[in-house]
């Protein structure tokens, strides 16, 4: 699967561009604050509907624009699929395969996986567990369609749990009988996703271990643990239990939005132990490990976008990553970069056929 083509209007700092890329690799150099991230941006967008940087809609339309389209022209088992997303003021957004409009945009999920490495990835160890629930729900809600179906019905019933929680406070009580119909809603989705993290998160772990050791040349113990109140205890007698504590803070305390995956290193906690170069390694080895396991599942080899990654890694993860990348089973490639020198450098190791690209101000030349 790739990208073939791609046409940009009023996305971020594109008024009106085109780019044919190359099936296999594609370069794209440029000072810093140019556009080259907000291209790939472009690329996940049409793949998953969605910025990558959890940008509103409002926050992508170029400035002064109130609309932006994105146009991708994407081989997929050898056949054309044209992928358009159109945001527009006062409309819902829309996603169209092939001419035909999408009823739910969760249905293009999977479509076409991605997978995007950049600078930002720090988030997954440094901020809270939200971040580490989006990494699970993004390789899940690729690799089946269910787990994001199931996802959506739970978030929505959180929601309107939360919304009823604030409500009976506001009025200081009302009729509880409500939160009972909505506890039992939340059951089911959340039994279908606790099962499939679980399981994902032990086939996971086994990618990402031998990912590690190649990435990182050494043989350190990494673990990843995934975190759930739900695994030792029902869900039902979780909300039950906590109803009181659920009124008095306005939200619902136990259920899988509050799971986690806890990385660690031998027996201690990455976030506080691991040095910068050990950080850098996990991330890197759970982004590829990610890549892999989307590439095992899904009948296609993923779009591999790598941000800025290579300024930030020393020359011997450059090097294992290299060859890596050039070794293994990888298909489409965007990479951006700030210096000619070094693109050029991993252009030659590759020794693909490649299309160079000078990102310049939202332009593409
Ligand atoms: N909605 C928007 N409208 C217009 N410009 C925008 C919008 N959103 C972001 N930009 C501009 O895009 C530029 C940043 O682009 P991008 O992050 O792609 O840079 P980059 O080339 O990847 O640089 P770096 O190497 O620093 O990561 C900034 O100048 C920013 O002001």
């Amino acid at each position: 699967m790739y990208l073939e083509r791609i046409a940009l209007a009023n996305f971020k700092n594109y008024e009106n561009q085109k780019l044919d890329c190359s099936p296999r690799l594609n370069c794209l150099v440029g000072n810093n604050g140019m556009g080259k991230t907000n291209l790939l941006d472009a690329i996940y967008y049409l793949c998953m509907a969605k910025s990558h940087f959890n940008l509103t809609d409002n926050a992508i339309a170029r400035h002064h624009e109130a609309f932006f389209r994105l146009e991708g022209h994407f081989v997929l088992h050898g056949k054309k699929e044209k992928i358009v997303a159109k945001v527009m003021p006062r409309k819902l957004k829309e996603l169209e395969r092939n001419d035909v409009a999408y009823a739910k945009l969760a249905e293009h999920i999977g479509l076409l996986p991605v997978v995007f490495i950049g600078p930002d990835d720090i988030q997954l160890i440094r901020e809270g567990s939200e971040e580490r629930r989006r990494f699970l729900d993004n390789t899940l809600s690729q690799l089946d369609q269910r787990y994001l179906y199931e996802l959506i019905a739970y978030n929505k019933v959180l929601h309107q749990r939360n919304a009823l929680l604030k409500n009976l406070a506001e009025r200081s009580g009302g009729n509880l009988s409500l939160l009972d119909v909505y506890d039992e809603q939340l059951i089911d989705p959340a039994l279908y996703v606790l099962e499939q993290r679980a399981k994902f998160a032990q086939k996971f772990t086994a990618i990402f271990q031998s990912t590690h050791q190649y990435i990182s040349g050494r043989g350190e113990e990494v673990q990843l643990t995934y975190e759930s109140q739900l695994l030792e205890n029902d869900l039902g007698d979780l909300l039950a239990n906590s109803r009181q504590r659920d009124l008095a803070l306005q939200r619902t305390t136990k259920g899988i939005h509050r799971d986690d995956l806890v990385f660690s290193l031998g027996e201690h906690p990455l976030k506080k132990f691991g040095s910068q170069g050990q950080l850098k390694s996990f991330l890197l080895a759970l982004k590829l490990a990610q890549y892999e396991m989307l590439r095992q599942n899904k009948a296609v080899p993923p779009i591999l976008l790598l941000d800025d990654l290579f300024d930030k890694l020393d020359a011997q993860r450059v090097t294992h990553l290299l060859r890596l990348l050039t070794e293994g089973q990888f298909g489409q490639i965007f990479i951006t970069d700030t210096h000619e020198t070094r693109i050029a450098e991993i252009v030659a190791q590759f020794g693909v056929e490649y299309r160079r690209f000078v990102v310049e101000d939202g332009k593409i030349g």
